[in-house]
């Protein structure tokens, strides 16, 4: 097994309103692993979202430790955590944040000149992820409300992949995609993780939790349950469906 990237320690977060706290994660001690594709599961509300926000910085937990390769997060002041998620983390949500007023390929370049000012660097290096994610040169100079659900949800990722992130966060990225635009933003993601890229993502749906190499199942703000596969291929997607499916009902999803 690889190094942890990413562990919690006693990781709790609680929210507060009208006076009554709700514990959402409690005492979490997780470790997650450089170059794998892990994937967080369980019922609504079970706090899958709040972890994910966690563990890449967006929020801060009410207790405990997160830490990244060594470095504790709690250590970091709000600009070094800034620092800290522009450098190393990448982002993409059910919903696509892309900016209405830029063409997708200026939403690309404007997030990679944010953080290396080296433009044909930049410009070579989304050049490459457009065509690797599939979106032929004709679609560069597009406006996000020119393109279809999955081609926003690519020209996304290409942003989120554009510093070379240590670790891409996804929240249901396929939550809002139809069943092959989903099949092609799962396929890609499997494709960079191959190539060593950490992903993290939570998931409602089956076909994405196949392609992990871990589930980690939540209820009730802790973990229930674990389950390791292979790295994903095609050929055996059956057999891993069945396990997936197995392991979820051992949970009560
Ligand atoms: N900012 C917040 N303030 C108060 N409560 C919150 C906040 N964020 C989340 N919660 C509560 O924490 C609980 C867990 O929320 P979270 O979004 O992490 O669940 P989830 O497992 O991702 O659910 P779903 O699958 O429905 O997206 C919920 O009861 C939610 O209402």
């Amino acid at each position: 097994m690889n190094k942890p990237i990413l562990q919690t320690k006693q990781l709790c977060k609680t929210f507060s309103s009208d006076g009554q706290q709700q514990h959402v994660l409690t005492n979490l001690d997780i470790d997650i692993y450089e170059g794998d594709f892990t994937i967080i599961m369980g019922s609504s509300g079970s706090g899958k979202t709040t972890l994910l926000y966690a563990l890449s910085g967006m929020d801060t937990p009410t207790l405990g430790k997160i830490i990244f390769r060594g470095t504790q997060l709690q250590d970091l002041n709000s600009d070094a955590l800034a620092a800290f998620r522009k450098k190393h983390c990448g982002f993409v949500f059910q919903s696509i944040y892309l900016l209405e007023n830029m063409s997708i390929l200026d939403n690309v370049l404007t997030a990679g000149y944010l953080v290396n000012n080296n433009k044909s660097e930049i410009i070579k290096r989304a050049k490459e992820l457009f065509l690797q994610v599939g979106l032929r040169e004709e679609i560069w100079r597009k406006f996000p409300s020119q393109l279809s659900g999955g081609e926003k949800q690519r020209a996304a990722l290409i942003r989120s992949l554009i510093n070379r992130p240590d670790i891409l966060f996804a929240d249901e990225p396929t939550g809002a995609l139809n069943s092959s635009s989903g099949k092609n933003v799962l396929d890609i993601l499997t494709d960079i993780n191959h190539r060593g890229q950490s992903i993290i993502m939570v998931t409602h749906d089956i076909k994405a939790a196949v392609r992990a190499d871990r589930i980690i199942y939540l209820m009730d703000g802790k973990v229930c349950g674990e389950i390791l596969l292979e790295k994903y291929t095609e050929a055996d997607v059956e057999h891993r469906t069945k396990k997936v499916r197995d392991f979820l009902r051992e949970n009560n999803w």
